[in-house]
C-alpha cells in the first residue's frame, strides 16, 4: 500500500496539472480555435497575443491618439477614443473581431443586427461579464444582471419613474438647478464683474449627484457625498483595469488596487445604509413612493402577498450603488457637452434663449412649460448623437446561435460601438459629422434612415431607465441657465474628449458666463 504522503503528492500532482491543462487550453487552444471558426466565416481580426490579446495594442493606439487636441469646431472623436475600430475596420471590414485578453469581441455596425441583439427579449444576448471593479462600482444593480432577477428588479423600480412621478421630482430639479446658478450669480457679484470663468463639468456632476439623491433617495449630495466621492474612485480603478490582463483569480489577491477597492466598497455600503436607515425610522411603515421607498416597501413587507417583487436587502444596497451612479454620471455629460455646444455655436444658444423666455419668461419652468421647448430637445438630441455619454453597448452570446449570417460561439461578446453608427452617413445623411439639430426637426424616428438610429439610451427592453428622467432634468438645467446667462466658450477650454467609462471632457469645460439683466 502506497503511503499517505505519496497519495497526498500525487493528488496534489494530478490537480496542478489538471489545472495547468485547463489554463493552456484556455489561453492556447481556445483562441486558436475561436479565430479558425471566424475565419471560415470570412470574418477577420487581429491576431490573438498569449494572455493579452488585442489589449496591449488598443492601449497603445489609443494613448497616442489622445496625445493631440482637437480642434475645437470638429465633433470626431473617435480617432482618439475608438482608435482600434478606426485601425481594423478598413482592414478586416465593419464586422470584425478581437481580443479582449483571451475573451474574442465581435464588433457589429450594421443597424439590422444591432437592433435584432438589442430588442431579443428571450434573453439570448445577456450583458457581458462585469470585472471586480465594475461590480463594486455599481454593484449586482439592473445595469449587470440578467434573467428572472433583472425582471423582478425592473418591476420594482419601474413605477417611480412614470410620467406623473417625474413631474413631481420638478420641484426638487429646479430646486437643485437654482442653488448652483445662484452661486454662480454670487461668484460674479463679488468678484465685481460682468462675468465669470466657470468650470462646468465640475458643477454639473454636483448638480447631477445632488439632484438624484434628493429625487430617488430623499437625501442630498451632502449626505450621499462619501458614496459619490468613493464611486469616483472605484470609476478610476473600473477605468485603469479595462485594458489590463485579465487573471482568474487576481481580484482576491490583497494587491493595493484591490485592497482599495474593497475599502471604497466598505464605504459605500456604510454610507448607503445610513441613508437607509433614516429612511427606515422617519415613516411610521410607510416608505414614501420614491425609488428607495418602493424598493424598501418590498423589502420590509413580510408576510404580505407578491412575494415576486421582493427585494432582500443587499439587493437594495446594489440597486443604490447603480442608481447613484448612472443616476447621474450619464446625465452630467450630457449638460456638460450640451453647454459646450452652445457655447460654440452662439446663433443657436440665441435661438434656445428664443424659445426659453417664449415659453417660460422667466419664471421657473413647469413640466408643461418644458414640453413646449421643441428646439432645446432638438439641441439635446443632437447632443446625445455626437456626444453620447455611453460609447460601447456590450452583450454576449449566450448559446452558439445565428446573427445574420454569423455563426456565434457561445461567450462571444458583441461590441457595438455607438459613435461609430452616430456618425454613419449611410444613416444619417452627409452631415453626419457636423452639428445640425434641424435633423430631429420632425422628430426622433425620422431623423436618419434607421427610426432607431439614435441608440444614446440603448433600445429594446435593456433601453435605460432613466431616459425621461435624464432628458426632464437636462431640459430644466439648460432651460434656467438660458434664462439668466449668455456664455462662450473661454480660450482656456481644450477640446481633449475622453471616455473613462463615459465620454466626459478631460479637463472640464470651461465657460465665460454673463449673467443677463432682467
Ligand atoms: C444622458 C443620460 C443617460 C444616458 C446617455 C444613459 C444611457 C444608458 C444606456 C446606453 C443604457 C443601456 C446600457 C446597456 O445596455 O448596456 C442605460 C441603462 C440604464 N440606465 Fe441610463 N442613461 C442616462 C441616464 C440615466 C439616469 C438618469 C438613470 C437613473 C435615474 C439611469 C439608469 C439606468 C439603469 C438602471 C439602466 C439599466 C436598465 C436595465 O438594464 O434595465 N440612466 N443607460
Amino acid at each position: 500500500m502506497e503511503s499517505f504522503p505519496v497519495l497526498v503528492l500525487s493528488s496534489v500532482a494530478v490537480i496542478i496539472i489538471s489545472q495547468l491543462l485547463k489554463v493552456l487550453l484556455n489561453l492556447i487552444w481556445r483562441p486558436y480555435a475561436i479565430t479558425k471558426w471566424y475565419r471560415e466565416q470570412g470574418i477577420e481580426g487581429p491576431e490573438y497575443k498569449f494572455m493579452k490579446g488585442s489589449m496591449e495594442e488598443i492601449r497603445n493606439l489609443k494613448s497616442s491618439a489622445q496625445k493631440v487636441p482637437m480642434d475645437i469646431n470638429s465633433h470626431d472623436f473617435t480617432p482618439r477614443v475608438l482608435p482600434h475600430y478606426l485601425k481594423w475596420m478598413p482592414l478586416y471590414g465593419i464586422t470584425f473581431f478581437f481580443w479582449f485578453g483571451s475573451m474574442p469581441r465581435i464588433c457589429i455596425t450594421d443597424m439590422e443586427l444591432v437592433k435584432q441583439v438589442l430588442s431579443n427579449k428571450s434573453g439570448f444576448y445577456p450583458k457581458s461579464d462585469a470585472g471586480p471593479e465594475m461590480l463594486a462600482l455599481l454593484g449586482k444593480g439592473l445595469v449587470l444582471i440578467d434573467g428572472p432577477d433583472w425582471a423582478r428588479h425592473r418591476r420594482v423600480v419601474n413605477p417611480a419613474f412614470t410620467i406623473d412621478k417625474l413631474k413631481m421630482m420638478m420641484r426638487k430639479m429646479t430646486g437643485c438647478a437654482k442653488s448652483m446658478i445662484e452661486g454662480w450669480e454670487n461668484q460674479i457679484a463679488q468678484e465685481k464683474s460682468k462675468q465669470a470663468e466657470i468650470e462646468l463639468h465640475k458643477h454639473f456632476l454636483e448638480l447631477t449627484a445632488d439632484i438624484i439623491s434628493h429625487t430617488a433617495f430623499g437625501s442630498s449630495y451632502i449626505k450621499g457625498k462619501e458614496v459619490f466621492l468613493s464611486q469616483k474612485e472605484l470609476l478610476t480603478l473600473a477605468f485603469s483595469a479595462l485594458f489590463n490582463v485579465q487573471i482568474p483569480g487576481f481580484g482576491y489577491l490583497p494587491t493595493p488596487n484591490n485592497r482599495k477597492r474593497r475599502r471604497l466598497d466598505k464605504k459605500v455600503r456604510t454610507t448607503l445604509m445610513q441613508i437607509i436607515h433614516v429612511r427606515m425610522k422617519s415613516r411610521d411603515g410607510e416608505y414614501g413612493n420614491d425609488l428607495l421607498g418602493l424598493m424598501l416597501e418590498t423589502c420590509l413587507a413580510a408576510g404580505k402577498e407578491n412575494d415576486n417583487n421582493k427585494m432582500t436587502m443587499d439587493e437594495i444596497i446594489d440597486e443604490c450603488k447603480t442608481f447613484f451612479f448612472a443616476g447621474h454620471e450619464t446625465t452630467s455629460h450630457l449638460l456638460t457637452w450640451t453647454m459646450f455646444l452652445l457655447s460654440t455655436n452662439e446663433d443657436w444658444q440665441d435661438k434656445l434663449r428664443e424659445e426659453v423666455l417664449r415659453e417660460c419668461g422667466i419664471e421657473v419652468p413647469t413640466a408643461d412649460m418644458l414640453s413646449k421647448l421643441k428646439l432645446v430637445n432638438m439641441v439635446l438630441l443632437e447632443a446625445l448623437r455626437i456626444y453620447g455619454p455611453v460609447t460601447i453597448i456590450s452583450r454576449k452570446a449566450s448559446q452558439d446561435m445565428e446573427l445574420g449570417t454569423i455563426k456565434l460561439l457561445k461567450g462571444t461578446t458583441i461590441a457595438i460601438p455607438i459613435p461609430i453608427l452616430h456618425r454613419d452617413k449611410e444613416i444619417w445623411g452627409p452631415d453626419a459629422d457636423k452639428f445640425n439639430p434641424l435633423r430631429f426637426e420632425n422628430g426622433l424616428s425620422k431623423a436618419a434612415k434607421h427610426p432607431n438610429a439614435l441608440l444614446a439610451f440603448s433600445i429594446g427592453p435593456r433601453a435605460c431607465i432613466g431616459q425621461n428622467f435624464a432628458m426632464l432634468e437636462a431640459k430644466v438645467v439648460i432651460a434656467m441657465i438660458l434664462q439668466r446667462f449668455s456664455f462662450s466658450i473661454s480660450p482656456n477650454y481644450v477640446h481633449e474628449p475622453i471616455d473613462i467609462i463615459t465620454l466626459q471632457p478631460k479637463s472640464g469645460l470651461q465657460v465665460i458666463m454673463r449673467p443677463i439683466q432682467a
